[in-house]
C-alpha cells in the first residue's frame, strides 16, 4: 500500500466503515465488558438449560438434596435421644430401635452423596451436549468472517465454551446446595433455639461475614478469567504449534521449539501469577472468616460446659448443642460457598448468552430479495473497503464486471486486493462503501445462504480435511456426499481420480496422518498423506462437484502444481468454463490469458483491463509481468 491508500471514500452520509468489532461485541480493551444480562435472566437461563437437558435427572437430583438436607439434623437428634435414653436407664428395646434408627440414617447419608454424584455426572453430560449444540449452532449463524478475527469476540467464545458446559450445572448445584444447607440450617438452628436463643444469634450473625467475603471472592475470580484470557489463548496456539504435524518440519528446521516453548511456558506463568495472587487473596480472607467462626463456637462451647456443671444441660443436650453450632456453622459456610461458585459460573454465564444470543453479524433484509439464475453478470460498483476503521483501504472504488458465460481473469501483484474481492463477492464481508450487485440484485439484500448455493470456489487458502478422500471431495455439495458416481466424475475433470483410486481403501482412505480409521486401530500404517499438489487437486474437485452453480471463483487454483498438472487442469478448465461464469485469479499469467476480460488490481484499483491482445499492446503492469514471466522461461533478459 502507498501513502494514498489512507484516502477516505468521499462521505455517503451514511457512516464509513465496518468497525463493528468492539462495538458490537460489548467488549472493552481496558477490561471486561460490562454483563450483559441481570443476574436473574442469567439465573433463568442456565436452570432452564440444565431443565431441557435432563429434567428427570434434575429431579433426581433436587429430592436427593432434601433427603441430604435432612439426614445431619436427624442424625443428631437420634444421637441425642439415645445418650439421654442411656444415662436414663430407659427400656433397652427403645434404646435399640433408636439405635436402629440411627443406623438407617447412617446408611442413607453414605449412599445419597455417591447417588448425587452419579446424577451430577448425568446431569452435566446432557448439560455440556445441549450447551455445546446451542454454541455452535449460534456460531454457525455467523455468515460473516468479522467476529473470528475479533479477539474480544474469541475471548469470549473460549469463556462461552468453558461456561456454557459448567455453569448450568454448577448453578443447580449451588442452589441445591443452598437449598441442602438451608434445611440443615434450620433444623441445627432451631435445635439451638432451644438451648440458647442468644448462641443461635451468635452463630447467625458470625456468618454474614462469610456470604459477604465469599461473593466478592467469586467477582475476583470471575473477572481474573477475563483478564488471563489473552494469555490462555496464546498459550494454546503455542502448544498446538509445538505438536501440530503442520508446523513440526518449520520448527524443527528452524530450530524454534525452545523459542516457542519459552513463550508457552511465559504466558503460563503470567495465568499462574494471575490464578496465584487470587488464590493467595482467599486464603487471606478465608482464614479471616474461620477465625470468625472459631471463636463463636468456641465462646458456645464453654457457654455449655458451664451449663452442664450447673445441671442446665444434660449430656444429650451438650451433644446436639456441638453438633447444632458445628452444623449451622457449616451451613452457613456452605450456603456462603455454594452462593459464590454460582454467582461465579453466572458471571461467566454471561460470556455465554451474549454469544448464544447475539444478532448477526452483517446485516440482513428483513424481507430478502430472491436471488435469479444468473443471466446478465455480477457486477461492483464503486467497491471501497478496508477490514476496520484502524486498517488501511484495501479496495478503493472498484468498478468491475463479470459477464454472464464468460471468464474474468484477475491479476495483480501481492496485497493488491485480490482475495479480498473474493471475500465481498461471497459475502463474507460487505463493502465499506460501494455495492456489488447480481444481475442488477444487490446481495446484501437477498439471502447469504442462498447466494452461497450459486457460488463455487477453491480459496487460496483451501482446506484440508482430516476425512476420506471422498468425503474431501463429497464435503462440496453434501447433497452428493454419498453419490460415489458423482463424486469421482468431479475427481477426474480435477485430474485426481487414478490417484485416489490407487489409495489402499479406494475413495474410502483416510485422508490423515493424525486420526486412524476405526476399523484399523491396531494398524500404525492406516492413514494416507497427500503432496501439497494432490491436495490442491482434491479442492478443485471440490469445487467442481458444485458445478451446477453459476459462478466459479478460483483463487490462485494451480500453485501447487507441476507443469504438466498445471497444463492438464487448465485444458479442462477452459473446456468446463465455456459457457460458465467465472473468476478465475493467478499469479501464472499465461493461465488467464485466455480469459475473455482480464482486469489489473494495483493497490486496491483497477489499473488496467482488457483482453491480453490489448493489455500487451497498452504496455502498463500486465505486459511488464507477462514479458518478465515469460523471458524467465526463455532464458533471456525482459524487454
Ligand atoms: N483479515 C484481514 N484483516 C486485515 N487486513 C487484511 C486481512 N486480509 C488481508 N488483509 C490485507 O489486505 C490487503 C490485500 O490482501 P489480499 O489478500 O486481498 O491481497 P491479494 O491481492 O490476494 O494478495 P496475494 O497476491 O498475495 O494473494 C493486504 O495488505 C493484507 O494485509
Amino acid at each position: 500500500m502507498n501513502g494514498s491508500s489512507d484516502v477516505a471514500p468521499p462521505d455517503d452520509g451514511e457512516g464509513t466503515t465496518q468497525a463493528w468489532s468492539d462495538r458490537s461485541s460489548g467488549a472493552s480493551p481496558a477490561g471486561p465488558p460490562a454483563a450483559a444480562y441481570g443476574t436473574t435472566r442469567r439465573l433463568t437461563a442456565a436452570l432452564l438449560l440444565a431443565a431441557k437437558a435432563a429434567p428427570g435427572v434434575l429431579a433426581g437430583c433436587a429430592a436427593l438434596t432434601l433427603t441430604a438436607g435432612i439426614v445431619p439434623v436427624a442424625a443428631a437428634w437420634l444421637t441425642k435421644l439415645v445418650l439421654d435414653r442411656l444415662v436414663n436407664d430407659t427400656e433397652l428395646s427403645m434404646v435399640i430401635a433408636l439405635g436402629a434408627g440411627l443406623a438407617a440414617v447412617g446408611i442413607v447419608a453414605g449412599t445419597v452423596p455417591h447417588l448425587a454424584q452419579y446424577l451430577r455426572g448425568e446431569l452435566e453430560r446432557s448439560v455440556g451436549l445441549l450447551a455445546q449444540d446451542r454454541l455452535y449452532t449460534a456460531v454457525d449463524r455467523f455468515v460473516g468472517l468479522p467476529r473470528f478475527e475479533d479477539p474480544h469476540f474469541l475471548d469470549r467464545m473460549r469463556l462461552a465454551q468453558r461456561a456454557g458446559e459448567m455453569a448450568p450445572n454448577q448453578t443447580v448445584e449451588g442452589l441445591l446446595g443452598v437449598v441442602r444447607s438451608a434445611i440443615t440450617l434450620s433444623g441445627f438452628l432451631g435445635s439451638l433455639l432451644l438451648l440458647s436463643p442468644i448462641m443461635a444469634g451468635l452463630v447467625l450473625v458470625g456468618g454474614i461475614p462469610t456470604l459477604a467475603g465469599e461473593i466478592t471472592l467469586s467477582r475476583r475470580r470471575a473477572r481474573m478469567f477475563w483478564d488471563i484470557g489473552p494469555a490462555e489463548r496464546r498459550e494454546l496456539f503455542y502448544a498446538q504449534l509445538l505438536s501440530s504435524v503442520e508446523a513440526a518440519k518449520e520448527v524443527r528446521l528452524f530450530g524454534i521449539g525452545p523459542f516457542l516453548r519459552g513463550r508457552m511456558l511465559a504466558d503460563r506463568r503470567t495465568t499462574n501469577s494471575a490464578k496465584r495472587a487470587v488464590d493467595r487473596h482467599e486464603v487471606v480472607v478465608q482464614a479471616g472468616l474461620s477465625l470468625i467462626a472459631t471463636v463463636v463456637s468456641g465462646a458456645g462451647l464453654l457457654w455449655a460446659v458451664r451449663a452442664a456443671q450447673e445441671g442446665g444441660l444434660t449430656v444429650g443436650d451438650i451433644a446436639i448443642f456441638i453438633a447444632a453450632v458445628a452444623g449451622v456453622q457449616a451451613a452457613l459456610t456452605s450456603i456462603a460457598g455454594d452462593v459464590a461458585r454460582s454467582h461465579q459460573a453466572l458471571l461467566l454465564f454471561d460470556h455465554y448468552l451474549t454469544v448464544t444470543t447475539t444478532g448477526p453479524d452483517l446485516p440482513g433484509a428483513d424481507v430478502p430479495q430472491h436471488l435469479p439464475v444468473l443471466r446478465r453478470g455480477v457486477e461492483l460498483r464503486d467497491v471501497w473497503f478496508r477490514y476496520s476503521d484502524e486498517h488501511p483501504w484495501v479496495l478503493r472504488g472498484v468498478d468491475l464486471y463479470i459477464p454472464h458465460g464468460q471468464a474474468l481473469g484477475l491479476v495483480g501483484l501481492n496485497g493488491a486486493g485480490k482475495s479480498t474481492l473474493v471475500k465481498l463477492l461471497c459475502r463474507f464481508y460487505d463493502p465499506t462503501r460501494g455495492s456489488i450487485t447480481w444481475d442488477g440484485v444487490d446481495i446484501r439484500t437477498v439471502d447469504v445462504a442462498d447466494l452461497r448455493r450459486r457460488i463455487s470456489a477453491v480459496f487460496q487458502d483451501y482446506m484440508h480435511y482430516d476425512m476420506t478422500a471422498a468425503e474431501n471431495v463429497g464435503v462440496g455439495d453434501l447433497e452428493s456426499l454419498d453419490d460415489l458416481a458423482r463424486i469421482e466424475k468431479a475427481a477426474r475433470h480435477a485430474g485426481i481420480h487414478d490417484t485416489l483410486t490407487a489409495l489402499p481403501h479406494g475413495y474410502r482412505t483416510l485422508l490423515s496422518r493424525i486420526f486412524f480409521m476405526e476399523s484399523e486401530k491396531g494398524n500404525p500404517e492406516t492413514g494416507v498423506v497427500l503432496s501439497g499438489g494432490q491436495w490442491q487437486r482434491l479442492a478443485l474437485a471440490r469445487a467442481f462437484l458444485r458445478d451446477r452453480r453459476d459462478l466459479m471463483i478460483l483463487d490462485e487454483p494451480s500453485a501447487g502444481l507441476d507443469a504438466e498438472a498445471e497444463y492438464q487442469i487448465y485444458s479442462s478448465l477452459r473446456k468446463y468454463r465455456d459457457g460458465q461464469t467465472s473468476l478465475l485469479i493467478s499469479h501464472r499469467l499465461s493461465a488467464v490469458r485466455d480469459a475473455e476480460h482480464i482486469v489489473v488490481l494495483s493497490d486496491g484499483q483497477v489499473a488496467e483491463q482488457g483482453d491480453h491482445l490489448t493489455l500487451m499492446t497498452a504496455r502498463g503492469l500486465y505486459a511488464r509481468l507477462f514479458n518478465m514471466q515469460a523471458a524467465g522461461y526463455q532464458n533471456e533478459p525482459p524487454e
